[in-house]
């Protein structure tokens, strides 16, 4: 399969007939935890794929240089190294550290040499209310400091206006502007106000050459859910029909539990298959799940649960 999705042309066909059975989608989404029971050895390994999925992050008012390198020093070694040795685990990093980005260079020190890759959220984060060029110069800014990846915002107002051209015109310059660097498209989809909306914006942003689609910023009042994101899938997989290529899927937003991680990979298993569940297509941006997978890591190789300060905040 071709690496990079390269965008279309806007194609309001694709997605225009499109409607969401809100109902349908909850009942599929609510079966899905109980469709694959993950007893121990499995629970763990789909556990240590889901660190290496994490795109650990702080998206703080008071983030500072000091607070940014102890989380990177944490991606560089996010579970316990006697723990992984036990599982026969050599190397365990987290996909990628997602920051501000006056906190990009900090990030990039920090996790020099380790090939961790550094996302830098842009255009006006979390609620994307600046003119496009202030967000596009930002863009470049964040690349400037070291950025690999840039975590875009969409424009609301045009998805909830139906103004689906506009917003495809405005992911496209945000993309031009990325350049080499990995795009992720947030779509807020807790602000989408349907799933109609959550599928349309999710077609325009991989028709303007998203490599990735974000579900949520984690500062909207409804982050990520199972329903929104299996709509989000789906839209995946028609596009990929439609073009062959593969777009990433990231959900973010108020992941904090193990039992989130095992949900969320055991809906991409059944919606997209085992291949999805890899860093280049698949990445869970949270800030503070990382303590509860270590901690049940810690509990499968011990037989029981490490003391608080044993585990390091993440
Ligand atoms: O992109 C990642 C999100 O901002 C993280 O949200 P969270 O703090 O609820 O985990």
């Amino acid at each position: 399969m071709p690496t990079r999705n390269p965008g279309t042309d806007f194609r309001l066909d694709w997605f225009e007939g499109v409607t969401v059975n809100t109902p349908a989608a909850e009942r599929r989404a609510a079966s899905l935890p109980g469709r694959r029971s993950l007893k121990k050895e499995w629970q763990a390994a789909w556990l240590l794929n889901a660190v290496r999925c994490i795109d650990l992050t702080t998206l703080a008012g008071d983030d500072t240089p000091d607070r940014v390198a102890r989380l990177c020093a944490k991606a560089r070694q996010p579970v316990d190294a006697g723990d992984l040795a036990l599982m026969g685990v050599e190397q365990l990093t987290t996909g990628a550290v997602c920051v501000y980005p006056t906190m990009v260079a900090a990030a990039k020190r920090a996790l020099e040499g380790t090939g961790v890759p550094v996302a830098s959220v842009a255009t006006g984060f979390p609620a994307g209310l600046m003119p496009l060029d202030l967000r596009l110069a930002e863009i470049r800014y964040a690349l400037d400091q070291g950025a690999d990846e840039i975590d875009i915002v969409i424009s609301r107002a045009h998805a909830l206006r139906g103004e689906w051209a506009a917003l495809y015109d405005e992911i496209c310059a945000m993309r031009e502007a990325c350049g080499p660097a990995l795009m992720k498209a947030i779509l807020a989809t807790g602000e989408l106000k349907t799933l109609t909306n959550v599928a349309r914006a999710s077609h325009v942003a991989m028709q303007a050459g998203a490599d990735f689609i974000k579900t949520s910023t984690g500062k909207e009042p409804v982050n990520a859910t199972l329903p929104m994101s299996l709509v989000m899938l789906r839209a995946i997989r028609d596009y990929r029909d439609r073009t062959g290529f593969a777009v990433g899927f990231k959900p973010a937003g108020g992941l904090k539990t193990a039992k989130d991680a095992l949900n969320w990979q055991v809906l991409m298993a059944e919606e997209l298959g085992r291949d999805w569940l890899r860093p280049d297509l698949f990445r869970i941006g949270a800030s503070s799940l990382l303590g509860d997978i270590e901690r049940q890591i810690s509990h499968f190789v011990t037989g029981r649960y490490a003391s608080a300060h044993r585990l390091a905040a993440g």
